[in-house]
Order: C-alpha cells, then structure tokens, then sequence
C-alpha cells in the first residue's frame, strides 16, 4: 500500500461522471481531461491522490487486496462480490433497483424455475430464502433476452427506468432492494490513514447531500 498517497479506485462506464461530478463537489480539482483520458492511473497535481481507472465489478477487488485505499462501488457489486471492505458512504448516485422479471403470465414447465443472471449470489440467496430451488444460469449481459427466447423462466437484473423491460414486454415480478453506489474503503488503509480518509468521508457526505432528494 503506497505511503501516504491516498489511492482511489474509479468505475469506469455509466457511473464515472457521476462519481467525478461528486468529487469535484467534495472539492477535488479533477483535471478537465479526466473524462477523456484512456490512461489508466491518474495523478492529481494539486494533492497526493491517485485514482485507478477499473471495470465497475472489479473495484471491490482492488479495494479489498489494498492496490486501492478507497473505491466507488455499486451496491449490486457490493453484495454479489461479499468483498471484505467497510462501505462507509451512500453516494446517492447510479440509483436503480434489482427485479424480478420475466414474460408476462408464464408458467414454468420445468422441475426447478431457470433464472437468468449476471447477480448469482444475489438471485441465489433470495430464492434460498424463499425456500424455492432454481436453476442458475449465468450470464454476461442482455439479460433480457433470456425469457423472451426460451433460454429462463426469468431474470433477476437492475432495473432503472423500465424502458429495457418495457421495449422487450417483460413485467417486473418482483422488487429486491435498492442500488445507489457506495464509498468503500480497505479496513487497513482505513486503520493506518484514518484522518484522512476520515476527511475525504466527511468531504463526500456533504457532496452527497444533494444527491439523496427524491431517492425512490
Ligand atoms: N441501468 C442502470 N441505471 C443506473 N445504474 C445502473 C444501471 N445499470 C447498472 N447500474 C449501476 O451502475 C454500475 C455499473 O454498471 P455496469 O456494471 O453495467 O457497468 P458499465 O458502466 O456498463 O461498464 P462495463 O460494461 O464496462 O462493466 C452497476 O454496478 C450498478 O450499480
Ligand atoms: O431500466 P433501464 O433504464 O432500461 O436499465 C436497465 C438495464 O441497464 C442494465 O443493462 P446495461 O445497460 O448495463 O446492459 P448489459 O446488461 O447488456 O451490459 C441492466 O442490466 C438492464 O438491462
């Protein structure tokens, strides 16, 4: 783990402006080109920071091994991932819900329900605690295809604005929990570099404040 650099491990994709918008608002001068860049590892000039430009499943991982002090997570991945690091802040931003979905009125003709995922864990602990034994099939992405050509009986993905659902004519069975993105931290790093860490959290709470109005 790097001295007193604090590291911070980034998700690329859908959440990054998000996340950069927020850190700017916590008073982080981000560089304009940090939205742009394809490099990897960022230095900022003005502060001993550096972010770390990963896939948005992987960032617990770094997190977890120390290769990043800190990290922004979705809480999906948080909870598929079962990670070992201290989720310290709800950021309020990436807001979705995890479902339940399939075709409208299908009934299953098969000995178990097939359920099509990128969320095993998820799916499998809420149908274990439903008492019910599924099929797992696991998958990488358009988790909505699935239903529609045969291959489950349903789906258990995120659901933001239902126009994925919609446009395919699938219906949300039911409603898991919500997902908003998380400050997560590794329990060593916070352990050495407590104080600032502690005000980075403090930073960001307040830079959330406006990100939690309306929260469905
Ligand atoms: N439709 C959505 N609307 C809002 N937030 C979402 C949506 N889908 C996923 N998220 C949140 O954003 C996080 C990242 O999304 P996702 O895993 O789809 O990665 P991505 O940004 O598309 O990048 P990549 O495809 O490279 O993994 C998820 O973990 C989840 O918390
Ligand atoms: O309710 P909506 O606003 O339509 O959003 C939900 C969709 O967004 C995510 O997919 P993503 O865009 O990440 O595509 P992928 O699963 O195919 O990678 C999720 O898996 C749903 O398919």
């Amino acid at each position: 783990m790097s001295g007193s650099v604090i590291t911070v491990a980034m998700p690329k994709g859908r959440i990054f402006g998000d996340a950069c918008r927020l850190l700017r608002d916590a008073g982080f001068s981000l560089p304009v080109t940090f939205e742009t860049t394809r490099k990897l590892i960022l230095d900022l000039d003005t502060a001993p920071f550096r972010f770390i430009l990963a896939k948005p499943v992987d960032v617990p991982t770094y997190v977890e091994y120390g290769a990043a002090d800190i990290g922004i997570a979705g809480k999906d991945v948080l909870l598929e991932s079962g990670r070992d690091v201290y989720e310290m802040v709800d950021l309020g931003i990436s807001r979705c819900h995890m479902a339940v979905a399939g075709l409208p009125g299908h009934r299953s003709k098969n000995p178990y329900l097939k359920i099509a995922t990128k969320y095993p864990n998820i799916a499998s602990d809420f149908y274990r605690r439903r008492g019910e034994q599924i099929d797992l099939i696991a998958l990488n992405g358009s988790i909505e295809l699935a239903p529609i050509v045969g291959l489950a009986d349903a789906i258990v993905d995120i659901v933001s604005t239902g126009t994925t659902l919609r446009e395919n004519g699938l219906v949300e069975f039911d409603r898991l929990m919500d997902i908003s993105s998380r400050l997560i931290v590794n329990p060593v790093s916070y352990r050495l570099k407590k104080p600032v860490i502690d005000e980075i959290v403090e930073k960001m709470i307040r830079a959330t404040e406006g990100t939690k109005v309306g929260m469905d």
